[in-house]
């Protein structure tokens, strides 16, 4: 519940409606087959637009997949830091759901950015966060919530 709260706060930055430039730029190269330069430039940004960036179906607010759910649900468990997060829901455009397969070299969404490198799809998260691997990176990264982190602190001392 916590965590979800947490999540619902970014909704408010809507999956892929904005910024407005990178979007055109999708859609005018919607006809490519391969990865244009326009549309790296374009990935590029999402993927730098905030510390961890999952490109999913649907929004975190309403996945439209059980695998972008799931992964939702483990950034949301994990406590990640709203302000450090953005979505983009492949849905709505097709040139980012086959150019984000071709950029990453992953053939499926969803797909998590933490720093602007590559981390995985939904198993790979999943699986990272029953390891405890992922809380470690996230802690390295430090874009956890800081009420999450207290919170945590706060469980230890109980
Ligand atoms: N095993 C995958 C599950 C994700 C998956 O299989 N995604 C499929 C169905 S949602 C997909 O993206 N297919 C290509 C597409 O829909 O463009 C993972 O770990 O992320
Ligand atoms: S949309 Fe069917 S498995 Fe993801």
């Amino acid at each position: 519940m916590f965590a979800r709260t947490i999540l619902s706060r970014q909704l408010l930055r809507p999956a892929f409606a904005a910024p407005a430039a990178a979007r055109t730029s999708f859609l005018t190269s919607i006809q490519a087959r391969f990865l244009s330069d326009q549309t790296r430039q374009a990935i590029d940004k999402a993927v730098s637009s905030a510390p961890v960036v999952l490109f999913m179906k649907g929004t975190p607010e309403t996945p439209q997949c059980g695998f972008s759910r799931a992964s939702i649900q483990v950034l949301g468990m994990q406590g990640v830091d709203p302000a450090k997060f953005a979505a983009f829901n492949v849905l709505e455009d097709n040139e980012l759901r086959q150019g984000i397969k071709e950029y990453s070299d992953w053939p499926t969404i969803p797909q998590l950015y933490i720093d602007k490198e590559f981390v995985g799809g939904c198993d790979i998260i999943v699986s990272m966060h029953q390891s405890g691997e992922l809380a470690k990176l996230l802690e390295e990264k430090k874009v956890l919530a800081v009420e999450a982190e207290a919170a945590e602190e706060e469980a230890k001392k109980e």
